[in-house]
């Protein structure tokens, strides 16, 4: 079998590339979309990923507001500027970079954007939404491993879908974008049983528990597609997934890599989702 490297960075291009397209139409309109990125405190790999977000934006023509907000910053402070960002005309989109620190309540938070603006798809309306098949925002990780699925041309439909991990950002929503698109699912988790004859069915892997190299090659069956949404660092120090993607080659018909999968999606879809928050809110298409 030979296995084919699903390219997310590329992917992602396409979809940042698409989204331009529709920031120009709008623009055209009259309409700018507005992106507010709230980060509070100084952790660093946080401001990585708001650079990045920050860089995305520039590419596709969204106007970034940005917010570094001290560690020291109450809870109620952070909620009023959310509050503030809710009235405001200029942002379709609030974005506040997690985790926030220990002395915050991430869910009381998250709960302040208002759901149309709530770019992130955290707020428990949009997660219910998705729950009832209502078309709301759609969280962007798990929206990316199912954009990297559809333009790599795996059919979900009927397939046997695993999915390793049972987080509200990645598992729990994963496995309800797989079934909306009739998937067979199964999640998996640290309390699972028999994980490997589980696995041994599975066409479709999405690995997503937080532990370097977790799932081997010979767990799978022949010609499986593995989604890596892992984010660790190995022995090396290096970044790496949850799968080991060295020992999946012959075995998978198609596999992520990491860096360079599922991680490049997570903007790619955060950028598709301002652009379809402002259009919701300014009523264009
Ligand atoms: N409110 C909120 N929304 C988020 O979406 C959110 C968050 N908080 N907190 C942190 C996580 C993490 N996250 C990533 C985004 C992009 C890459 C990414 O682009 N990774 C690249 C490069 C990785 C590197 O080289 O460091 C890759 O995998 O190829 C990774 C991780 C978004 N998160």
């Amino acid at each position: 079998m030979n296995t084919q490297l699903i390219d997310g960075k590329q992917i992602a291009l396409e979809i940042k590339d698409e989204q331009k397209k529709a920031a120009e139409a709008l623009s055209l309109k009259g309409v700018q979309p507005g992106l507010a990125v709230i980060l509070v405190g100084d952790n660093s790999a946080s401001k990585v990923y708001v650079s990045n977000k920050k860089k995305a934006c520039e590419y596709v023509g969204i106007k970034s507001f940005s917010y570094e907000l001290p560690t020291e910053t109450s809870e109620e402070e952070l909620l009023e500027l959310i509050h503030t960002l809710n009235h405001d005309k200029c942002v379709h989109g609030i974005l506040v970079q997690l985790p926030l620190p220990k002395h915050m309540d991430e869910q009381k938070v998250i709960m302040a954007i208002s759901p149309l603006k709530d770019v992130d798809g955290f707020h428990p309306y949009n997660v219910g939404a998705l729950s009832i098949g209502l078309n709301g925002l759609v969280s962007c990780t798990p929206a990316g491993v199912i954009e990297l699925l559809k333009r790599s041309n795996v059919t979900i439909q009927g397939k046997n879908c695993v999915i390793i991990g049972r987080s509200n950002i990645v598992g729990k929503p994963v496995s309800l974008l797989l079934l909306r698109e009739h998937g067979t699912v199964t999640i998996c988790h640290s309390k699972t049983q028999n994980l490997e004859l589980i696995l041994q069915q599975a066409d479709i892997v999405v690995a997503a528990v937080g532990i370097a190299k977790f799932i081997k090659g010979h767990q799978l069956k022949e010609g499986a597609v593995v989604i890596d949404v892992g984010m660790n660092r190995d022995e090396n120090g290096k970044l790496c997934g949850d799968v080991d993607f060295d020992s999946c080659q012959g075995i998978a018909s198609q596999i992520t890599p990491v860096p360079g999968g599922v991680g490049p999606m997570t903007i790619a879809m955060l950028m598709h989702n301002c652009i379809r928050a402002t259009k919701n809110q300014e009523g264009v298409n």
